[in-house]
């Protein structure tokens, strides 16, 4: 398998026991690729391949459940929680953010992009091919995101691995944030770590369904839109299937592919993060398109999975520009906001 070239490749191997030359060295590189790309491989960091292995199997076996199953354990509707099973078609991907009062626009937007799903009945499956359906897990500590569990009796074992992952990724996360605030000058290691609990955080279980090849020539169908994440950083696990692509940053609309690299997860830049350090970092578009034709065998292309660990501050953090990223010649660009006050405005235009 080929590696982009435009990603660059971060080895955290001598960042736990090296010396302080070698953690130097990786906090610059990893803060380097945020600056440049916004997107870095990072290989050997810490989350077993047993465990990821694991982690796909779940999944696997939580979106072969039934439909009438899966609904057991509904993503609420509206914008306020985000939690559960979110069947294809559901998620609105957006990269708009509504003020207050602006929720007729909203409505237009989502009626525009939706007008295919909405002449369907809900589970016309035909016409949400290559959609993504997906399960959200958060921490259990936070009371305004309650998890929204299918019965114990469904998928016995589901909730204490996935609830031991999420926790597992998080050891992995508060090592890139302590990577990335020596790399980006801060005199504490433990800055950005003060500011993430854990509670927090998102893991999103992702299932991309099979499409027929035919459709893919055509054009007919896509499956996740170009769009940023919003937090501090996102770790993504992904099969060996491919599809997901980077913005170049030189060209802006110019796509590269993050072909996946075995043993490595991808680590992106969210928007708060690139507040937080006044641009310095970049959160770049990305999106999921459908794998190369090769990949198709008969019909149907395979199914695509993938898990994104969304890692936010906790809701109270103020994300206040970086002293270190801003002086007279570049002032801060951005007010304070509380991690709580950001989230609602994004999640506006997410759901409906
Ligand atoms: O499935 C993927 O590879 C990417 C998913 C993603 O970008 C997201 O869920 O925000
Ligand atoms: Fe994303």
């Amino acid at each position: 398998m080929t590696t982009s070239t435009a990603i660059p490749v971060v080895d955290l191997s001598s960042w736990t026991d090296g010396s302080a030359t070698d953690r130097k060295r990786i906090a610059s590189e990893l803060t380097d690729a945020c600056r440049r790309v916004g997107f870095v491989y990072v290989v050997n960091h810490g989350v077993p391949a047993d465990l990821l292995e694991e982690a796909f199997a779940w999944s696997r076996r939580l979106f072969d459940l039934p439909l009438e199953k899966k609904m057991l354990a509904p993503h609420p509707s509206g914008s306020s929680v985000h939690r559960g099973y979110s069947w294809p078609g559901l998620e609105k991907v957006s990269q708009t953010v509504y003020a207050d009062g602006e929720e007729d626009k909203q409505v237009d937007d989502r009626k525009v992009s939706d007008v295919k799903l909405r002449m369907s009945n809900d589970y016309d499956i035909e016409c949400l091919l290559g959609k993504q359906e997906s399960y959200e897990i958060g921490s259990e500590a936070l009371v305004q995101q309650p998890n929204i569990w299918l019965p114990p009796d469904v998928l016995p074992g589901f909730r204490e691995f996935t609830t031991t992952f999420y926790w597992r990724c998080f050891d992995v996360a508060k090592e890139l944030l302590r990577a990335l605030a020596l790399g980006i000058g801060l005199d504490d290691e433990d800055f950005f770590s003060r500011f993430h609990s854990g509670l927090n955080n998102q893991l999103r279980l992702l299932h991309y369904p099979p499409v027929e090849v035919e459709k893919l020539a055509h054009n007919e169908v896509a499956r996740m839109p170009a769009h940023s994440d919003w937090g501090t950083v996102t770790m993504l696990f992904q099969d060996d299937r491919g599809g997901l692509q980077v913005e170049d940053p030189t060209q802006q609309g110019c796509f590269v592919d993050a072909t996946p690299m075995s043993g490595a997860l991808i680590m992106n830049v969210g928007d708060l993060l690139m507040r937080w350090s006044n641009d310095y970092l970049k959160s770049t578009l990305h999106r999921v398109t459908l794998p190369p034709l090769s990949q198709g065998n008969g019909p149907m292309t395979r199914s695509r999975y993938s898990i994104p660990y969304f890692v936010a501050p906790d809701p109270t953090a103020v994300v206040e520009c970086l002293s270190v990223c801003a002086d007279s010649h570049n002032p801060p660009r951005y007010p304070p906001v509380t991690q709580e006050e950001y989230g609602k405005m994004r999640a506006r235009g997410q759901y409906l």
